[in-house]
């Protein structure tokens, strides 16, 4: 039995920051969860390193399912996204171990490979409908066959996940929060355009995608949901907030474009409601912020019984090793749908070495025992974290919105 005699937390920013934390064993065998949340990181570091290590050291860590119970029903308060990132992470490390300790890739541990490999998405994002286009058919021939398309709106100075002229994506932009300015209208009149002119551009055998970023009300979602309709998109995400599961009802109740949601979930009593009304299409927890494996594969069972696909977030302040993770978990779970890529920049491939690979519109977590990532800690330890927010959003007469 492997017994767990050390955990550490590893605070790392190669370009965007990042929490790691790395159980060893008394055998040697080390295996790595990741713990990030964006904009949030230090208050999961120290969740684990104040709380949750000390309860770790003398445990036996093949036994994944009893530390998760102990964690999440130990710590008498539930939930909540720092508690389940925690949790997330020491369970991907466990899954680690254990992978390693039997010389076998975790897809193997959970049942096998109930498919060759998993169909990913990646993001088009331009000032305008043709700069967005134009990545989109970049993307396309560089073999992806699924392209969540976000476009600049005329009259507003900066958008959800159009990035600054020459610059990567990345959400958390500043030292303090960034004020951006948000207007329902323009945006409105838009997207339909943008999706009208990507089918003409891109054919039809490419899946189209949109994320709404959770800036509807209900009824504006309807509205849009309804006008995409011709356009046959493979999903519109967090078309509104999801805290009153009930508002996507009234969506439903009008439009036949499938809907996603969860990427903010963080445990299966976020997803019941939403998934037993059969009130959404894909399901977007994912393995770092909603309690690991053992977790999501809770909702993934609860969500196939609805034919509910799975959908996992997969944006950059996500780490390498939640992305070999969701890769395990989607090449083995049953109701697999669709998995987010937002590639990582080389910088932090370089501190996180892995096995997983992309080929043809698809990925494959690799055949390396464990999760298949390891972590360069030198390399790590020359990236100090920076402080970094995500911006807030306000309507034109300055009411706060959301972002
Ligand atoms: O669908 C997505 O990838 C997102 O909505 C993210 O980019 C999200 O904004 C970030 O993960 C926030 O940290
Ligand atoms: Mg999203």
């Amino acid at each position: 039995m492997p017994t767990i005699t050390d955990a550490r937390v590893i605070v790392t920013s190669p370009g965007r920051n990042f929490v790691t934390l790395q159980i060893t064993c008394d055998d040697g065998t080390t295996g790595l969860g990741d713990a990030t949340l964006n904009g949030r990181e230090l208050s999961v570091a120290s969740y684990l390193e104040d709380h949750v290590v000390p309860c770790l050291i003398g445990r036996d860590a093949h036994r994944i399912e009893d530390v998760w119970q102990y964690l999440y029903k130990g710590a008498y308060w539930r939930r909540g996204p720092v508690t389940m990132t925690a949790i997330a992470a020491v369970d991907m490390a466990l899954w680690d171990i254990k992978g390693k300790v039997a010389g076998l890739p975790v897809y193997q541990l959970l049942g096998g490979a109930a498919r060759d490999s998993c169909l990913v998405y990646c993001h088009a994002n331009g000032t305008t409908i043709a700069d967005t286009i134009e990545t989109a058919l970049r993307h396309r021939d560089e073999g992806y066959r699924a392209i969540r398309l976000q476009c600049g709106v005329p009259g507003l100075a900066s958008t959800y996940g159009v990035a600054k002229q020459g610059q990567r994506y990345e959400p958390a932009d500043g030292d303090l929060p960034n004020e951006a300015v948000w207007s329902t209208e323009k945006y409105l009149r838009i997207v339909p355009e943008l999706f009208a002119a990507a089918r003409e551009a891109l054919g039809w055998d490419v899946h189209l995608l949109h994320d709404v970023h959770h800036r509807l009300t209900p009824i504006e979602a309807a509205r849009l949901g309804k006008d995409l309709e011709p356009y046959r998109l493979f999903w519109i995400e967090d078309a509104t907030p999801a805290e009153n599961q009930d508002a996507f009802r009234l969506i439903r109740q009008h439009t036949t474009t499938p809907l996603a949601v969860g990427e903010v979930f963080n445990s299966i009593w976020d997803a019941k409601h939403l998934i037993e009304n059969q009130l959404i299409d894909y399901i977007r927890a994912t393995v770092v912020h909603a309690g690991g494996i053992t977790h999501l594969r809770r909702i993934a069972a609860l969500a196939d019984l609805y034919q509910v696909r799975t959908g996992c977030h997969g944006a950059t302040d996500l780490s390498p090793v939640a992305m070999a993770a969701a890769l395990h978990f989607g090449l083995s779970v049953p109701n697999f749908g669709i998995q987010e890529h937002m590639p990582h920049s080389a910088e932090t491939d370089a501190v996180f070495p892995h096995a997983y690979r992309f080929t043809d519109g698809t990925m494959h977590p690799g055949d390396a025992p464990g999760l298949g990532v390891s972590i360069d800690t030198d390399l790590a330890a020359t990236h100090a974290y920076k402080r970094a927010y995500l911006p807030v959003n306000r309507l034109e007469d300055g009411t706060l919105w959301s972002w």
